[in-house]
């Protein structure tokens, strides 16, 4: 069982693709599925501690899995019961089925709820094969025994989740498993959600599909991945306020937004942060503030190495807003583009972006961070996968497009894509959005792989070591203990 930081995404098909390569380079099936159930039968052997365990095996090769699990749990001295939904439609499930040499119960004709409830479920009805909606009676009896049992485990995916958009195909909603265990690599469902709160904790199973080599950057392959611990460059004894970055916050109508994002930047590491806000507005002393002039900007940032621009927190969106957002971009420097500006940009905006994404400058990047009712404004209302939907935007934007909310979609203009594990729920209150804008200008400097996965990183570890009810104001100032444990 191997924890997912860093692990490769693959949607149904890329599964199938990579089972197929998997086979010519001369593997089986057969030998691909003993593998799977080996190893969810050593992971629910020693999570069941003794107790007996209810397998519940579907037609296809999931079902499959569940059938080598039980004999193999079984083998090993524990008590296993096997409940299956008709019989194995597949080969290579039906060998596992004749394999499993004791009693094979019936559901849900034969509703399984009403024996014994047994404390350890594991549930292999459906994986990445799942085609419609569960029929009512099916999810009805998994959602009774997944939910009596004390410890649920899912095989590969839960049953009535979609692999590659994480939505739940049933009406009923899906009870909670303890764990998911992913086969050969993570799926979409893993990490977006509402399926990966269904998952519980999510552990990877190798088995031996030799994915090893994608999301390597020696290989031309890419996959989507999910967001790892960065690595942050460490500082040097010759560093100034200059050469850690500078961080110009360009604030306007509500200044306590802006205010957030400048200290957030300070705090997650950047050396120097400007705010461009209304005289009198609170900040710390170690911020310098000017009044806006387009002038000004062009002042505060010549010859300077390394500059980022942070505009939309509080910005409003008045004619003055648009001035400022326009002088913004024509400075050409990385730009983090979030709140109110966001409802400011124009085709036109993009046409540019488009073109420095063609230039291969890390100094002209472009960062847009839509929560889901900007990302609707700017890009039109989403349906599937949010991976999808952040690709499409980001290519059709030329930014990085960070595609807030619990399962935050990090998706490049060369069409690679990262997702976050799903971040606090606490973060769900005000200004909090504001603070990752301050931290991704700051990470534009100090973060060698990818800015904006350092900075969602960071974020959702401040939150994490700030445990619940704090409010962005605390977030900011976590920020300084996250900077300084890299
Ligand atoms: N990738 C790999 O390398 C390896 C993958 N492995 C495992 O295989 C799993 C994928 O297996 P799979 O393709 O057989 O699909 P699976 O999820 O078992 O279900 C398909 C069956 O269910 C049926 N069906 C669908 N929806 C239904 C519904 N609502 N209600 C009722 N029936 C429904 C569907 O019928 P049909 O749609 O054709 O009518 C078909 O019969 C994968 O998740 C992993 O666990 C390992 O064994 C080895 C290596
Ligand atoms: N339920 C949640 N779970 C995890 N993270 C969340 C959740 N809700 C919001 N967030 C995160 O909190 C931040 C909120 O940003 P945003 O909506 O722009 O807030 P604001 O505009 O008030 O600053 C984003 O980084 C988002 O990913
Ligand atoms: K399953």
């Amino acid at each position: 069982m191997t924890p997912i930081e860093g692990q490769p995404i693959l949607t149904a098909a890329q599964m199938r693709a990579a089972e197929d390569r998997a086979i010519a380079d001369g593997a089986s099936v057969e030998s691909l599925m003993d593998r799977a159930g080996a190893g969810v039968a050593e992971a629910v052997r020693r999570l069941a501690a003794g107790s007996p365990v209810l397998v519940l095996c579907g037609p296809g090769n999931n079902g499959g899995d569940g059938y080598v699990a039980a004999r193999v749990l079984r083998q090993n001295g524990v008590e296993v019961r096997v409940g299956a939904l008709g019989e194995p439609k597949t080969e290579a499930a039906s060998a596992a089925r004749a394999a499993w040499a004791g009693a094979v119960e019936r559901f849900p004709d034969a509703p399984l709820e009403q024996h014994d409830i047994s404390p350890v479920v594991v549930e292999a009805v459906f994986g990445t094969g799942l085609s419609r909606p569960l029929d009512d009676d099916v999810a009805r009896t998994i959602n009774a025994l997944v939910q009596c049992a004390r410890l649920s485990v899912a095989v590969d995916l839960p049953s009535g989740v979609d692999t590659d958009t994480g939505a739940e195909l049933n009406p009923l909603s899906l009870p909670h498993y303890s764990l998911t265990l992913a086969l050969g690599a993570l799926k979409p469902a893993h990490v977006l959600q509402p399926a990966a709160s269904v998952c519980g904790a999510v552990r990877l199973l190798d088995i031996g599909l030799g994915l090893d080599h994608i999301g390597s950057p020696r290989e031309n392959v890419s996959a989507d991945q999910v967001i790892a611990r960065p690595p942050l460059f460490a500082l040097q004894a010759a560093d100034h306020k200059y050469s850690r970055g500078m961080v110009v916050v360009i604030g306007g109508a509500m200044p306590g937004a802006a205010a957030l994002a400048v200290q957030s930047a300070m705090r997650a590491g950047a050396g120097y942060g400007l705010l461009f806000a209304e005289p009198g507005t609170a900040m710390p002393h170690a911020v310098v503030q000017r009044d806006w002039s387009p002038q000004a900007l062009t002042a505060a940032i010549a010859g300077k190495p390394k500059v980022g621009i942070v505009i939309g927190p509080g910005l409003g969106r008045d004619d003055a807003a648009v001035a400022k957002l326009d002088a913004a971009i024509a400075s050409e420097r990385p730009i983090v583009i979030d709140g109110d500006a966001l409802h400011l940009l124009e085709e036109r905006h993009f046409a540019i972006f488009r073109h420095r994404a063609t230039i291969v400058d890390r100094d002209r990047r472009v960062f847009l961070t839509p929560h889901a009712g900007e990302f609707k404004a700017l890009f039109g209302a989403w349906t599937g996968s949010k991976i999808a939907a952040a690709r499409a935007a980001a290519r059709h934007s030329g930014a990085t497009v960070v595609f807030k909310g619990p399962d935050t979609v990090i998706a490049h203009p060369n069409g690679h894509t990262n997702v976050a594990l799903a971040g606090s729920p606490w973060l769900s209150t005000a200004g909090t959005g504001d603070v990752l804008a301050g931290i991704l200008g700051a990470t534009l400097f100090s973060a060698p792989f990818g800015a904006a996965e350092a900075a969602v990183w960071m974020h959702a570890e401040a939150a994490r070591r700030l445990g619940g009810a704090f409010i962005a104001d605390d977030l900011a100032r976590e920020l300084s203990a996250v900077r300084a444990s890299r």
